[in-house]
């Protein structure tokens, strides 16, 4: 069998997909929720195809999965609308509810949301190609990141709401909301990147718009009904259709208070750019990524690939984490390229569901030709594919390429290629690797591999100025998602992590008084009559 006729044979037939993956039905979604309802949408819909190919009297033909409302701008304004009411006159319902009836309204959310495990991640498998195990890691992640916000918000209320006096000022330092928040998350991580911002807006008292990526976008749509039960009208709405179409005129309308976008760097830019005062806009960003790794003369070289392997073919290479281009020192790199090269062509090529696949189809025809162009070019400037058959595809699944010698003059060097290609370099001098971080437009982590703590540590320090995390003798990766995850340059804007997004999501507010005698008699009436947020009495012992 040839390469292509290889490649071929790992899609199934219908018949060939084991009974709990089958796809029972199409997903009609005619609804979105806006306003505390889910509204019937008459218009337009698109559909949506699976990454996942099947073979049909010997050709490969598109899964259809089901289809979209695509809203228009009237329907989008309606959405905005709806979350500005629901921020402006929220009085006693959400951004003034107290933390515990927030945090109520939250835990109901998660319970709905188990409810549909099953369903989002047969979804996550469909729509963007991503492993069992890795879809469901992705929907457990995500509940675990919801409670682990609520434990979060629990402290940070109690430690950061009190109360002070200073020069005759009586004053409430409290945590407010920020406005109406527009949250969009991307294809790799549809479901998990989407929460990381929406859940910890929403619980500050924000109120907030979502647009699904258009890859990964049904999986969201059985949780529409969640959020319609556990939050107020207005609170939670969604719109879909073309980012131009019902984004543009969101951001345009000035009303949106937080921009939470986590994809590529130039459509950051773009939304930015639409909004009347982009310079007064809160922007929570997670955007492109170059993560190098620098393998030393004394790295054990086992362990480093297998780091390696997982750094930067997990899920394809689609991870803004991933090690998108890797330094290896001339001294070892025959012995590590051996290696390397028989681990990436031992990785199992198949459907999402097959135990033991690493390697899945992937988005869209542009996608496969991006990554041929990026192989193309750097063959036509001196660097070859080391492995057999890299880079060839069959429909939308596609043999991972290692390119070895890559230099300067290459775009894979510069470019993210959010794929399954490693481009690797040789080097004699340490200062070529970290000129390499210093100078790169993205500035989020690197990994370094060796063993001698001399050299390590000396290491450390100036690349930890260069990048946001230093990961020793491991790949670069978010988690544990209670660490500060952010980046420089133009690969994030604001930090995430469970608190850190508490913090970003909110503002310090004060509620003071002077300390007059019949301030003091208000106070204590207002207090008495438990008319507002100003509780607690420490202040009149
Ligand atoms: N730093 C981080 O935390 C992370 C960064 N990323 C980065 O994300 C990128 C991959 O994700 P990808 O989905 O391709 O990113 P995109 O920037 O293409 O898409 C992200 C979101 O923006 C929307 N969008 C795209 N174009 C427009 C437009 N013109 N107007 C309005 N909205 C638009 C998309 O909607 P639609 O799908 O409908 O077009 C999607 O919801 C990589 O660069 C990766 O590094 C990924 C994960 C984490
Ligand atoms: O969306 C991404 O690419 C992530 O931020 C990477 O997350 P991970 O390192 O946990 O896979």
């Amino acid at each position: 069998m040839g390469q292509n006729e290889q490649l071929k044979a790992v899609f199934p037939s219908e018949a060939d997909i084991p009974e709990p993956f089958r796809l029972t039905q199409p997903v009609q979604q005619r609804q979105y929720l806006a306003d505390g309802e889910l509204k019937r949408w008459e218009g337009p819909c698109q559909e949506v195809i699976s990454l996942v190919q099947v073979q049909k009297g010997g050709t490969l033909q598109p899964v259809i999965l089901g289809c979209y409302p695509v809203l228009n701008e009237k329907e989008a304004l309606e959405a905005l609308e709806a979350a500005v009411r629901a921020y402006d006159n929220g009085c006693g319902l959400w951004p003034t509810m107290p933390v515990e009836g927030r945090i109520r309204h939250m835990e109901l959310f998660v319970r709905k949301m188990l409810e549909k495990r099953e369903e989002v991640v047969r979804l996550l498998m469909w729509e963007i190609g991503k492993t069992l195990p890795d879809s469901e890691k992705e929907f457990d992640r995500t509940v675990e990141y919801i409670r682990d916000t609520i434990e979060a918000l629990k402290e940070l209320d109690r430690t950061s709401s009190r109360f002070t006096i200073e020069q005759g000022i009586l004053a409430q330092i409290r945590r407010a909301p920020l406005g109406v928040v527009l949250c969009m998350g991307p294809y790799n991580y549809p479901l998990n990147e989407t929460f990381t911002t929406l859940i910890p807006a929403l619980i500050m008292g924000n109120t907030v718009v979502f647009k699904p990526p258009k890859l990964g976008v049904l999986l969201h749509y059985p949780l529409l009904e969640a959020f319609r039960e556990a939050f107020p009208p207005g609170v939670v709405n969604t719109v879909y259709g073309s980012g131009q179409k019902v984004v543009g005129p969101i951001m345009r309308s000035g009303k949106i208070n937080v921009l939470a976008f986590i994809g590529s760097s130039t459509v950051a830019d773009t939304l930015k750019q639409q909004h009347p005062k982009p310079h007064r806009l809160r922007s929570v960003l997670g955007l492109e990524a170059k993560n190098a790794a620098i393998v030393l003369p004394d790295a054990d070289i086992e362990h480093t690939v297998e780091e390696i392997l997982a750094g930067s073919l997990s899920y394809n290479g689609q991870r803004c984490t991933a090690l998108k281009m890797l330094f290896v020192h001339n001294r070892i790199i025959d012995t590590f390229m051996k290696q390397f090269a028989a681990k990436v062509n031992s990785l199992k090529l198949g459907m999402p569901w097959e135990p033991g696949v690493k390697i899945t189809p992937l988005p869209e025809a542009n996608k496969i030709g991006y990554l041929q162009e990026l192989i193309q070019d750097a063959v036509a400037h001196g660097a070859s594919v080391v492995n057999p058959g890299g880079g060839e595809n069959a429909g939308s699944i596609v043999r991972p390429a290692i390119l070895y010698p890559v230099k300067d003059t290459m775009r894979v060097y510069a470019e993210e290629q959010f794929g399954p290609v490693v481009p690797i370099a040789g080097y004699d001098d340490i200062h070529e690797p970290i000129r390499y971080v210093i100078e790169s437009n993205y500035g989020q982590q690197v990994s370094i591999f060796g063993t001698a703590p001399d050299l390590m540590a000396s290491l450390i320090d100036p690349l930890v100025n260069q990048v946001c995390r230093v990961n020793i003798n491991s790949q670069c990766q978010r988690g544990p998602d209670s660490f500060p995850f952010t980046g420089r340059k133009d690969s994030a804007e604001g930090t995430l992590s469970v608190t850190d997004a508490l913090r970003v999501f909110s503002i310090r507010t004060l509620v003071a008084a002077k300390t007059t005698p019949a301030n003091k008699q208000l106070i204590t009436e207002i207090v008495r009559g438990d008319k507002s947020k100003f509780l607690s009495t420490d202040f009149l012992l």
